[in-house]
């Protein structure tokens, strides 16, 4: 079957292409030449900006979409960034600058208090309005400098308990494995929604 994913983050995209590997799902995104709108992200929560991108996406493409929203939350800074990671060092920051931000803010910090988390919520919306979410968590610290230089965004600070090494070293297989998007997507998978819409258009069809 074919899914849309709802994102511009070509991290992401990268990241649910290797989720999805040997599935049968087609994942369809702006790397296939197709312009999507900006969804603006004004929710306070994970889950309220996931599902916006995917049923706003839904709407303009058609099909059935997935979205992502998702963030690093740093104990020793109150949770923060929280929903605002992509936007940490400002409307034209990037992964670099809001990195730079998170150093910075956290330079006083001792390892022992530099706990966080990775937090991600995947949407699923069909074309009729359906939407269902589902949250992953990855536990980890935030290093003191870039380790690697793999992965996207906060990847080379984060230092995953699970693998005992940052996700900037780690191989997209591994990476897979624990992170908070596989932790959700593969709730997702296990839920069976995709296989009870499938074949409920299927008899519809009919
Ligand atoms: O596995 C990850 N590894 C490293 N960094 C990550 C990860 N997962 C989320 N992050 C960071 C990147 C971005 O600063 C923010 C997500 O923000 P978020 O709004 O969900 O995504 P985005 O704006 O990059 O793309 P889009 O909204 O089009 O899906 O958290
Ligand atoms: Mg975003």
């Amino acid at each position: 079957m074919k899914i849309f994913l709802a994102t511009k983050n070509k991290g992401k995209i990268k990241d649910f292409e290797k989720l999805t590997e040997g599935m049968n799902i087609e994942v369809l995104s702006i790397l296939d030449d197709i312009k999507i709108p900006d969804v603006v992200e004004d929710g306070t929560t994970f889950e309220e900006n996931s599902q916006k991108k995917a049923l706003e996406i839904s709407k303009f493409i058609k099909i059935t979409t997935i979205s992502d929203d998702s963030g690093l939350c740093v104990d020793a800074l109150n949770g923060e960034p929280g929903i605002f990671s992509a936007r940490y060092a400002g409307e034209d920051g990037n992964d670099e600058k809001n990195n730079e931000k998170l150093l910075q803010n956290l330079k006083d910090v001792p390892k022992e208090k530099r706990t966080a988390h990775f937090i991600s919520v995947v949407s699923i919306a069909f074309p009729d309005g359906k939407v269902e979410s589902f949250s992953g968590r990855a536990d980890g610290e935030i290093l003191f400098e870039n380790c690697g230089d793999g992965g996207f965004g906060y990847d080379p600070l984060f230092y995953s308990y699970d693998l005992k090494k940052s996700f900037g070293v780690a191989s997209p297989e591994e990476k897979k494995s624990v992170s908070h998007r596989g932790r959700a997507f593969r709730k997702l998978i296990e839920s069976k929604i995709l296989e009870s819409k499938n074949n409920v258009s299927k008899f519809e069809n009919k």
